[in-house]
């Protein structure tokens, strides 16, 4: 640690004066000392001033308190008071507009969190959610700040009630770029997104030292909580990359998808992908025979301006995609069923991630378009069992609460519970359109004519051509394109190339959708 220059009472002239701030804030830009610096960098990490720096438009950022020191006492903490206290707050812009960050300096005591450092942040997140811009929180912190005890605890409180006080009121995101354990765990819980970084950054409630003590269990820190575990299979992590500086030019780009606060739209951009583009390869894209698997993506890049979206959990819960996305430069969010994955079955992951998804695009004012073709929820002892009663309500509660503008189109097929949850015109879209392939139904033709036909084919000489007759006849009854068009129940069958055209004339007609829900202090939803 280098000396620290102490302001001290002092009789010198205004220049002398100035003179000494300006060397106590090259100290506070420097940092600790450069071994640390070294330290850190050795390790694959940018510093806290780095990370800002690439987070931020260049020369934006201003900093608050930089000359904050605790005032905590024992384990010999009187005589280490860097400034800053471990952690770099204020803000700046990104794209032009306000951004607030806080950026924990794992160079100071691993850049855990005692009392000042709390109350740093918690002023930080006060200004935020006054001023109605986003709050990037760039974590790599060792928690709890173990010397300031239960001062160190309450300080995460007071985040975790703000991060609470400002869900669905300014975006939260929460970018991991260390070791993260127990409180620093929880507050990127409590917000909207989650970045993280391979190798580098981890979290846990408790590390593997304790996990081994009490469970016996052996595993390494990324093996616990590493990007990928988050990002694959807790579903924790929203993103992850190689290196911080791919993920903080992500966290740009994902700003640049999202309004200020709640009260504001997301941004538009000029298009010069013509509203009018035909997509003819869509034609080719979807196979008409409901079985055969297909990339939904590659549907989405058809459709939206300039092919480009951002997925949202893409490697978790794969049998669904979520994703930002533009069209005619207006922000949407994307709900589609992946047929290449599980043919694009709702299980229970699949509805935790498209619930949370919705309910972000409905507080942030991003209309939803779903796109159908669904077989239906996923059968089984293991999902029954695991909850996917509470666990798809969780979507479907999502979806019937959301008044932002809602478009689903069925691609090709919607059977049973899987169609109502995902945005039917009955649980409140405002407008559904369908391709002539769709076939919505209660289940399949084959199932179908199993139960309602069993008996018939049971005492048929020949069960087997009975059951097929049987078949087409529920086919062509209730299965054909223009069922639900004709009851009313999609708006309008349309020509799949003039999908983009459709849904762009749809959402500008909605733009100024209002919708008001009744008054209550907060629904319950299933958890
Ligand atoms: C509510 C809650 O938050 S409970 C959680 C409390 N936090 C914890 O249990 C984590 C304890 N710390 C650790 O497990 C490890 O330090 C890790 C995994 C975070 C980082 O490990 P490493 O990268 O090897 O760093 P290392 O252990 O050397 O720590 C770096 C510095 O931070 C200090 N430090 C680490 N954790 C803490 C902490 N919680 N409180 C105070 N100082 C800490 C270390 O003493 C060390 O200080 P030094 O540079 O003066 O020697």
């Amino acid at each position: 640690m280098t000396t620290m220059i102490e302001a001290t009472p002092w009789d010198g002239d205004a220049y002398g004066r100035v003179a000494e701030l300006r060397a106590i804030r090259e100290q506070v830009r420097r940092g600790p000392s450069e071994r640390a610096t070294e330290a850190q960098h050795a390790k694959g990490k940018l510093t806290a001033r780095e990370r800002i720096e690439l987070l931020l438009d260049a020369g934006s950022f201003h900093e608050v308190e930089p000359l904050r020191r605790h005032r905590a006492s024992g384990f010999g903490l009187e005589a280490r008071r860097p400034y800053t206290d471990g952690v770099i707050t204020g803000w700046g812009t990104v794209h032009g507009r306000t951004v607030f960050v806080y950026a924990h300096d794992f160079r100071i005591f691993g850049g855990a969190l005692g009392e000042a450092h709390a109350q740093k942040i918690h002023k930080i997140m006060d200004k935020a959610i006054a001023a109605g811009a986003p709050l990037v929180s760039l974590n790599d912190g060792a928690g709890a700040r173990i010397q300031e005890g239960v001062s160190a605890l309450a300080g995460y409180g007071g985040i975790f009630q703000r991060n609470t006080r400002a869900s669905g009121v300014i975006p939260q995101i929460s970018v991991m770029l260390g070791p993260c354990a127990g409180g620093a765990a929880y507050s990127p819980a409590l917000t909207d997104f989650v970045f993280m970084v391979r190798e580098t950054s981890q979290m846990f409630i408790t590390g593997p030292d304790v996990v081994q003590a009490v469970t016996g269990e052996k595993v390494s820190q990324n093996g616990l909580g590493g990007a990928d575990v988050h990002a694959e299979t807790s579903g924790v992590a929203h993103f992850a990359y190689d290196d911080e500086g791919t993920c903080i030019e992500e966290v740009r780009y994902l700003l640049s998808l999202l309004p200020s606060n709640n009260r504001q739209m997301p941004p538009a951009v000029d298009c010069q992908d013509p509203a009018t583009r035909r997509g003819d390869a869509l034609l080719s894209l979807v196979p008409v025979d409901g079985s055969r698997p297909y990339d939904m993506r590659k549907v989405i890049e058809e459709i939206v301006d300039d092919g480009e979206f951002l997925e949202v959990h893409e490697r978790w819960a794969t049998n669904i995609i979520c994703a930002l996305s533009r069209l005619d430069g207006q922000v949407v969010g994307i709900v589609a069923n992946q047929p290449q994955t599980l043919a694009g079955v709702l299980d229970i992951e699949a509805s935790e991630k498209a619930a949370r998804f919705v309910q972000m695009c409905d507080a942030f004012n991003i209309p939803i378009v779903t796109l159908l073709d669904v077989p239906g929820f996923l059968p089984g002892v293991d999902q029954e069992h695991g909850g996917i009663i509470r666990h798809g309500a969780k979507l479907l509660y999502a979806y019937c609460n959301a008044t932002v503008p809602r478009i689903s189109l069925i691609l090709r097929k919607a059977y049973g519970g899987a169609y109502i949850v995902m945005d039917s015109q009955s649980i409140g879209a405002d407008l559904t359109y369908a391709w002539p392939t769709n076939e919505i139904a209660v289940m399949g033709a084959e199932g179908a004519a199993n139960v309602i036909f069993r008996r018939q084919i049971a005492e048929a000489d020949d069960p087997d051509a009975m059951r097929a007759a049987m078949v087409k006849e529920y086919k062509s009854e209730l299965m054909h394109p223009y069922y639900a068009a004709e009851r009313g129940l999609v708006d309008d069958v349309i020509d799949p190339v003039e999908t983009r055209e459709v849904l762009i004339r749809s959402l500008a007609m909605l733009r100024t959708k209002h919708a008001d829900l009744p008054s209550r202090k907060h629904g319950n939803p299933p958890t």
